[in-house]
């Protein structure tokens, strides 16, 4: 674990925002440079949520909630194990990420922002990923940014992975210090 200081748990993070912002691009480097382990919002997910998703639905709470409580407890494992560990999530509501609070209170929110056009535009052209472009209204519409009092950082997505993976890193160093 590449984190400064001695005597540090490794930090349990969770890369927020709609689909198509890069949480997975973002977050597999990150645990990847931190030496962390890594899991996959999309993993979690109920065959019934890909399926809705797949037909263009847009998921509600209650078909969120059993994937956040299962989120939650990876969160939860890994933290209490002191291994860290880096998990994509859009999170998008403050009531989601209180869930995975809940579970695992030491969680570290990266919320990765980007304008409806540029993520339209990267959704557009990436294959082989069941989300349809469509859905992309309702997961901005749902979207509630951190509050003052949630533990995370705001990256704009306009910049090249490698660099967001430095402010990343950045960033978790000054919650440690
Ligand atoms: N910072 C970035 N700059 C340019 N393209 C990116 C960036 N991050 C992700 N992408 C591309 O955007 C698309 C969506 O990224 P992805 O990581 O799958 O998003 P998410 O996991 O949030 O749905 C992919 O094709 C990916 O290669
Ligand atoms: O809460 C939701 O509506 C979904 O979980 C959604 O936010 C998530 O983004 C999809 O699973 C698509 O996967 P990607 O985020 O990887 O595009």
């Amino acid at each position: 674990m590449a984190l400064s200081a001695e005597n540090q748990q490794p930090p349990v993070v969770v890369v927020m925002g709609v689909s198509g912002v890069g949480k997975t691009t973002v977050a597999r480097l990150l645990a990847d440079r931190l030496d962390l382990p890594y899991a996959e919002a999309d993993d979690f997910h109920p065959a019934a949520n890909i399926a809705k998703m797949s037909a263009g639905t847009p998921l509600d709470d209650r078909d969120r909630l059993p994937w956040l409580r299962a989120l939650g407890g990876w969160l939860g494992e890994r933290s209490a194990a002191g291994s860290g560990g880096v998990v994509t999530c859009s999170a998008l509501k403050r009531r989601y990420r209180d869930v995975l609070r809940a579970a695992c209170p030491d969680a570290f929110f990266l919320h990765l922002s980007g304008s409806h056009d540029l993520v339209g535009d990267r959704m557009a052209h990436r294959t082989g990923h069941f989300m349809p472009t469509s859905l992309l209204d309702s997961q901005y519409a749902a979207l509630e940014p951190l509050q003052a009092d949630e533990v995370g950082t705001v990256l704009d997505v306009g910049a090249d992975p490698e660099t967001l993976v430095a402010r990343a890193v950045a960033a978790l160093a000054r919650q440690n210090a």
